[in-house]
């Protein structure tokens, strides 16, 4: 691979996936970073952005920032919190991808919207084609909501099944300014990796909670270790909620639920990592935290 300097044809930059939450960012973050994924949250020198994913070929660099979900629904000051950081997160990037489910463009959906800068181009990305059967259906909803916002272009895809995507990189390639790549091609920090164990904790809390999911929880590492022997990974993770009920349901009955989710958890890891994992997921209460300005300070938020 050619990542040269003399290779003016290069380009890198930094693309934010945003939407209202569900519609797909996380599954569609995985493939478009694929398996050659090169995941690290060091900072850029000359940005504030967190960087979460990496896609690097021979004719780019896509850096993909972090954007904490935007949140329409509960409002208290851990939203609030959020929201404020997906603003701060998606200034100054070079591409912003908004995601949509086909066939379904809410108040939610236009709220993210609304909240995106002006002068950055937004990428409408349709996802859950499978669920469009008819198309001709989908081409009016599309351009239905073309008429709504100034699109930079429009792609439909299925981040699940992983249709289109490439065609989504294609598509993002020529929008990004003219430069090396960032990022040397295979980087991995042990910051990362703290972070994506925390990632697939919270990802099989909300498979697994559904609805039932409390809107005051966070995901906290309390320990990361790797044993430099055996190389294997010994990770503890603390879920916070508000309350004892809530604690009930993410356990589940006779601990089922809490179960499933570390053991899938757990597997997800060793692929990642390419490692054997110790993994404890444990429950903590703590009252009325999502309303404690202090302690979100606390948490880094
Ligand atoms: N049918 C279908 N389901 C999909 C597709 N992409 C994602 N999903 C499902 O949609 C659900 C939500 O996906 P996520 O990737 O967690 O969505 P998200 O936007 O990151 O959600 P938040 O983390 O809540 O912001 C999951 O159950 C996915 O499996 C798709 O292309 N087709």
């Amino acid at each position: 691979m050619n990542l040269e300097s003399e290779n003016t044809d290069y380009r890198c930059g930094f693309v934010a996936i945003v939407g209202r939450p569900n519609v797909g960012k996380s599954t569609l973050m995985n493939h478009l970073i694929g398996q050659k994924i090169s995941i690290t949250s060091k900072k850029a020198q000359t940005t504030r952005h967190k960087v979460t994913g990496i896609y690097t070929d021979d004719t780019a660099q896509l850096v993909f920032v972090d954007t904490p979900g935007y949140q329409t629904y509960h409002r208290n000051a851990l939203n609030d919190r959020l929201n404020q950081n997906v603003t701060e997160a998606v200034h100054g990037v070079d591409v912003i991808v908004f995601v949509i489910e086909a066939l379904r463009f809410t108040d939610a959906d236009r709220t993210v919207l609304e909240q995106l800068p002006k002068h950055t181009p937004v990428v409408f990305v349709v996802n859950k084609l499978d669920k469009a059967k008819d198309r001709m259906v989908l081409a009016e909803f599309i351009a239905n909501a073309e008429k709504e916002y100034q699109f930079a272009a429009t792609e439909v895809v299925s981040a699940k099944h992983g249709q289109r995507i490439g065609q989504l990189i294609e598509l993002l390639k020529p929008m990004l300014p003219h430069s090396e790549a960032m990022y040397p091609e295979d980087m991995v920090t042990d910051k990362s990796s703290r972070f994506l164990a925390m990632e697939i904790v919270r990802e099989k809390l909300f498979r697994y909670l559904g609805e039932e999911l409390p809107y005051a929880m966070n995901v906290e590492v309390e320990q990361f270790e790797i044993d430099p022997e055996t190389g294997m990974y010994s990770i503890y993770i603390a879920v916070l909620v508000d309350r004892d009920n809530q604690k009930a349901i993410v356990i589940g009955k006779s601990g089922e639920r809490l179960k499933k989710i570390s053991t899938e958890a757990r597997v997800d890891m060793e692929t990642l990592f390419d490692a054997k994992v110790f993994l404890k997921v444990w429950i903590k209460v703590k009252s009325g935290w999502a309303d404690d300005i202090r302690f979100l300070n606390e948490l880094g938020l």
